[in-house]
């Protein structure tokens, strides 16, 4: 008689698996690559949403270099934005997030701040990147903004990475060796150009993608991992947004993430005090003393407020 397989491995004698690294996302299309570093066209079983570029997953044997995402192992960590109406995920198992910003475009504080605060959330080291210094104009504004950060405790920056460029990749090299980051800013800010001098073929490995994928000239909106030229680690760029939505946080969490009004907290009447309209708010009595720079108290009040707003739907 012939011998009995157990189930477990007769599963498997069936179904041939093997792990791959998400490298690429446009909406649901992605790509993946095996240890070896083979391509191969992804889709997620049962169309679910959830693969984000940075996953290690668990795909089904390819069938015309295209396979099935069975499953995905348990993340280190997932950054993502929410707003009212959905929730995007930028990129998993990233240990660093690095944030762009220059004088010129004009910079937005707030987007900033809030990858501050969505770094936070997701156990993510921030590092802030103020790019064009070679830009008179608004120079002084973006040294105050960067030196503001540096005082709140958070890894500063300073580069320019289109002409002082040798320099400017001594820092960023310092940054992401070794590394696994997803890289923000604004649209303008210079990202692309740092991207470049990290990846000589990054150009050419986003027109791969988007060929293949068959997205024409829509290049900006995939979400693509490069490998590093000068060390282990990944960059994940992920171009075309400008919000950082944050209301998936909790209040306590913004609180945390903000270390300029969190030293504040706890001389209130109120136990619960949201530091909003409260009498007796040690908050705001900061605020009213100095301690506590408006702009900051300003930026703390819309994002209560949006999860105030939240909490009703
Ligand atoms: N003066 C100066 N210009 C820079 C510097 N770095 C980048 N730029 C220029 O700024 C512009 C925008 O740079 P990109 O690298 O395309 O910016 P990006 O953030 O990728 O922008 P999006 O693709 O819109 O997301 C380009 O014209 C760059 O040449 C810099 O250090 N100094
Ligand atoms: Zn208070």
């Amino acid at each position: 008689m012939p011998k009995r397989i157990p189930t477990s491995a007769k599963s498997h004698l069936s179904r041939e698996t093997f792990v791959a690294q998400v490298v690429s996302c446009h909406g649901r299309h992605h790509f993946v690559r095996d240890e070896s570093g083979k391509l191969y066209e992804a889709h997620r079983r049962g169309k679910k949403g959830d693969v984000v570029v940075g996953d290690t997953v668990v795909c089904s044997a390819a069938v015309d270099n295209t396979v099935a995402i069975e499953s995905i192992k348990e993340r280190t960590s997932l950054l993502f934005r929410q707003d009212e109406w959905r929730t995007k995920t930028l990129a998993a198992n990233i240990d660093t997030l690095v944030i762009v910003y220059a004088s010129r475009p004009r910079f937005n504080p707030w987007f900033v701040w809030k990858a501050l605060l969505a770094a936070h959330a997701a156990r993510v080291h921030p590092v802030i990147i103020r790019n064009k210094t070679d830009l008179a104009e608004g120079a002084e504004e973006a040294a105050r903004f960067l030196n503001s950060l540096k005082l709140l405790g958070y890894e500063t920056h300073e580069i320019c990475a289109q002409t002082i460029t040798a320099e400017a990749l001594g820092e960023l090299d310092a940054i992401v060796n070794n590394h696994r980051s997803l890289l923000v800013g604004q649209s303008g800010m210079g990202k692309s150009t740092i991207l470049n001098l990290l990846v000589q073929n990054a150009n050419a490995k986003t027109q791969e993608y988007s060929q293949a994928l068959n997205l024409g000239r829509q290049t900006t909106t995939v979400t693509t991992l490069y490998d590093l030229d000068r060390s282990y680690g990944f960059v994940i760029d992920s171009p075309g947004f400008q919000e950082f939505g944050l209301a998936h946080l909790e209040l306590n969490e913004v609180i945390a993430a903000m270390p300029d009004i969190a030293q504040y907290v706890g001389g209130c009447r109120f136990a619960n005090c949201k530091h909003l309209k409260e009498p007796a708010c040690s908050v705001k009595r900061a605020l009213q003393d100095g301690l506590i720079a408006q702009d900051r108290y300003d930026f703390y009040c819309a994002i209560a407020q949006t999860l105030e707003n939240k909490s009703t739907y």
